[in-house]
């Protein structure tokens, strides 16, 4: 760790701005190299407390503003004009100290399409290749193969940096929705690490099997080099923007970074590259503080343009989720129990003293299915009406972005590619629940491949001004996604009355089975919320089609800033992202030693 002083005197080859999930295992990976010298801007500071380390407690620091950067959305006028929240982490480690530690893959097809979008060189292969090169997996247990735990050792690496493993405790309701879901033909998956994602399984998850704590990328990857001298951590220190120079080519060199600490502005020279890791909510704030982006919007903020780029900011995507809550019959153990001052006490002190129970864990039990298994036929047949009618809008047949929106669609009939995730938390946290004694369990429907595109904008030429964000939530093509919610809604009914979790579920509270259609939208309106998955700001496609990074990860028009963090994902993938951008953070030094090895 380092002085604002210090750190801006110092002549570093690489800074990059974000010392997150992406970013800090980045700048860990290419410290190894003991002959170049890294320097990292972060505006958390550096916190290792059990709200970070204890599973169990996940979800605690979110929304405290000494981890959270509380982030929401403008109202969202498809969503009754509601401010939706959006958790990013303010500390070293990013998102990877706050997030609930699944740690899992796309799927084959996914990733394939993705060199398909012309981004040659990012596909299935090397994507999981550099996945595994970021994992350290220990096998499961027996009670962890009991309920389904991922064994099949050659989908997993062993010797990398995220230390991850079955979890050691199982919510009882995990096996009654086995049960239940292969009941209504839903198979077990025994590896979801394999590319093919559809079924029933249970999470691997980044929680280090020897302590039950939390790998993240600051004890992951952090930890194994902060004592090196060529790497230099500034913690409370927010960038705000890449200062740049002509070169003999057209394109701008970066051979600074502004950035603000303790009322104070300083500028950091760097001699080789600058890299932004800011997060798909905020790289493009950054890029467009420097001067990339739309140049009708950064004259309108009073930002000389240096590069026309008019796809920073826009193309955000997200797994929208709507959650339904169900009454349990008899007594069981959930996560509302913790809400007892007493019984949290009485697990805290238990997995203080033998890293056991309920805390020793997080959510473990997950269902990706196709279109086929759950929306009916006759309605499948009126939402791709609907969408190919939309498809054929002069607005998307001329877009930059139609060929991303054609993948889409062709994953939507697409077998082999989750459109739905369905998440039991073994807890309820709405409100009309009137019985507070009973236990309670919700079910989480998520939109995999939503049809709404939001975007993330600066709001003025200061880095302290939050950004816009707008998820577009439910304002989508052709109205699609509200209509795959319906669907998503009536399936997660289904579940919720079928087999042992049928005869579990005591009554279904919100929103009800005999609600129509129009009851039901009104609720997912009211309901709907972030997946916690942005994505998609800073996206890696050509430039034609507005691609703000190329397939080497470097920004346009430049010849030595990269983009590494979620914005750069062309399109969403029917999967929880910490796991890809690990391997991102992988893929990404390797392309960084590459080029620097063809300069020698
Ligand atoms: C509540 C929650 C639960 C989740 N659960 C899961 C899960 O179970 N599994 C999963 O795979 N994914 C999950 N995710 C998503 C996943 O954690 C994120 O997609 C991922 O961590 C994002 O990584 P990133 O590198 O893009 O950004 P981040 O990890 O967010 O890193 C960005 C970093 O940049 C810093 N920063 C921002 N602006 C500046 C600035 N101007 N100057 C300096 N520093 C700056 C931030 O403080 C942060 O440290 C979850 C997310 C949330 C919020």
């Amino acid at each position: 760790m380092a002085s604002a002083a210090d750190f801006f005197q110092q002549n570093f080859d690489y800074i990059i701005i974000g010392g997150g999930t992406t970013g800090l295992a980045l700048a860990s990976i290419l410290s190894t190299n003991a002959s170049i010298r890294v320097g990292v801007i972060e505006a958390g500071l550096r916190k290792d407390d059990e709200m970070i380390l204890v599973p169990g407690m996940v979800g605690k620091a979110v929304g405290n503003p000494e981890y959270d950067w509380n982030l929401v959305t403008k109202p969202q006028p498809f969503a009754q004009n509601r401010e939706i929240s959006l958790p990013r982490g303010k500390v070293l480690g990013g998102t990877s100290a706050l997030n609930y530690m699944a740690y899992c893959r796309g799927s084959k097809l996914e990733h394939n399409d993705w060199e398909k979008l012309g981004i040659k060189g990012w596909n299935w292969n090397t994507i999981s290749n550099a996945i595994r090169s970021a994992e350290a997996w220990s096998p499961p247990t027996r009670h962890a193969k009991a309920h389904h735990a991922d064994n099949v050792a050659k989908n997993h690496g062993r010797h990398g940096y995220v230390k991850t493993s079955a979890y050691s405790y199982y919510y009882d309701l995990v096996l009654p929705l086995f049960e239940t879901m292969n009941k209504m033909g839903v198979v077990t998956n025994q590896s979801e690490a394999s590319g093919h994602n559809i079924g029933i399984w249970t999470y691997t998850a980044s929680i280090d099997p020897q302590t039950n704590t939390r790998c993240y990328s600051t004890n992951a990857y952090y930890d194994r080099v902060s004592n090196q001298p060529n790497i230099t951590v500034l913690t409370g220190a927010q960038a705000s923007k890449v200062i740049f120079r002509q070169t003999s080519s057209s394109d701008l060199q970066a051979t600074a970074v502004e950035y603000h600490k303790g009322g104070r502005t300083y500028e950091v020279p760097v001699r080789r590259e600058v890299i932004i890791s800011t997060g798909a909510l905020q790289t493009p704030q950054i890029l467009e503080l420097s001067g990339i982006g739309n140049p009708d919007l950064l004259r309108r903020l009073n930002i000389p343009v240096i590069i026309d780029l008019p796809g920073v900011g826009e193309n955000l995507q997200d797994h929208p989720k709507v959650s339904m809550g169900a009454e349990l019959k008899g007594s069981h153990e959930t996560v509302d129990d913790l809400n007892s001052e007493s019984f949290a006490q009485q697990k805290l002190e238990q997995y203080r003293l033998s890293r056991t129970g309920m805390l020793s864990s997080t959510l473990s039990t997950v269902v990706f299915v196709p279109s086929s298994s759950f929306i009916p036929l006759d309605k499948m047949q009126s939402i791709l009406s609907a969408l190919d009618e939309a498809l054929q809008l002069p607005q998307i047949q001329n877009s930059p972005w139609k060929k991303c929106y054609e993948v889409q669609r062709a994953w939507l009939e697409n077998n082999g590619i989750a459109q739905l995730e369905v998440v039991l938390e073994p807890s309820y946290t709405h409100v009309g629940c009137t019985n507070d004694k009973a236990k309670h369990y919700t079910l989480v429907v998520f939109l995999e491949h939503a049809w709404s595109r939001g975007h993330v904008h600066a709001t003025s030429s200061s880095v302290l001004d939050s950004p816009e964000i707008d998820l577009a939530m439910l304002d989508s093509l052709g109205n699609i996604d509200m209509m795959m919610l319906v669907e998503a809604v009536k399936y997660a009914f289904k579940v919720m009355e079928t087999g042992t979790l049928g005869d579990l579920t005591a009554e279904i509270i919100e929103p009800k089975p005999s609600w129509s259609d129009e009851q039901l939208m009104d609720y997912i309106r009211s309901d709907i919320a972030s997946g916690d998955h942005p994505i998609g700001t800073a996206s890696m496609l050509p430039r034609s089609a507005n691609g703000v990074v190329d397939n080497e990860l470097k920004v346009y028009g430049t010849t030595n800033l990269r983009v590494a963090d979620a914005s750069i994902f062309p399109i969403h993938v029917g999967t929880h992202p910490q796991a890809t951008l690990y391997g991102l953070a992988h893929k990404a030094a390797e392309i960084i030693q590459t080029s620097e090895k063809a300069e020698l």
